[in-house]
């Protein structure tokens, strides 16, 4: 069932750009953190220096690539044309972005339609639209998303949790391995981060140390 299998896709979410990859190469970041058990990566593109053209292209070829080594599902963050044209598995959208009925429309029913939350209206919102999962966010203070909105706090995992018990939801906005557990608890079905593993000094590790702390969690 479709709704289970991204519900543990969303278990270790990684997300990341090259502007994320500080000194590294960004590639290496990827199949690290493929290899340290990430069950979802999402290229999100944003911010100085970010790639563009053709040079966004190869890199995302090459991301797809390592993705489809690992088995795991391959997303794109806002570029719906981008996602069309390397056939990824799917796109996560914000509330900002092209409106996510358009793009559901745009995209078709097999591919995945993720949108990014703050509220219960905006998750109402989502599921309307027939998004199949919603990151919902951020739950503590961020330096990587520049124009992130207040932080809502585990709290808000729980009541979306349980006002919308069948969406997936992933939690996202400044997560560690020492915070994921209590997100978890409170209902999400998963993490989603950008520096706890970007920025980690051994990227395999950090994502395998959230792996085994995720996965003794969830059954
Ligand atoms: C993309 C995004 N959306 C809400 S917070 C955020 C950035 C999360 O980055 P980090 O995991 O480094 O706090
Ligand atoms: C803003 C975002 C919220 N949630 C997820 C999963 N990705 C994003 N880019
Ligand atoms: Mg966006």
């Amino acid at each position: 069932m479709r709704n289970m299998e991204i519900k543990k896709a969303l278990r270790l979410y990684f997300v990341m750009g090259t502007p994320n990859s500080g000194s590294q190469d960004p590639l290496a970041i990827v199949e690290a953190a493929l290899r340290g058990g990430i069950t979802c990566f999402q290229l999100r593109e944003k911010g100085s220096n970010a790639l563009e053209g053709d040079a966004l292209l190869g890199f995302a070829k090459k991301c797809q690539a390592l993705c489809r080594l690992y088995r795991v599902p391959f997303i794109i963050n806002d570029d719906v044309d981008l996602a069309l044209a390397i056939n990824a598995d799917g796109v996560h959208v914000g509330q900002d972005d092209e409106q996510a009925d358009s793009v559901r429309q745009r995209i078709g029913p097999d591919k995945w339609l993720g949108v990014s939350t703050h509220n219960a209206q905006e998750v109402q919102l989502a599921q309307s639209i027939g998004a199949d999962y919603v990151g919902l966010g951020p739950i503590y203070p961020t330096s990587t998303k520049l124009d992130a909105s207040a932080v809502v706090g585990t709290t808000l995992v729980k009541e979306i949790h349980t006002a919308f018990p069948d969406m997936p939801i992933v939690a996202i906005g400044g997560i560690t391995l020492a915070t994921t557990g209590s997100i978890i608890q409170a209902g999400a079905d998963g993490v989603a981060v950008v520096s706890a593993i970007a920025s980690a000094k051994d990227p395999q590790y950090a994502a395998n140390d959230l792996s085994k702390t995720i996965h003794s969690l969830l059954e």
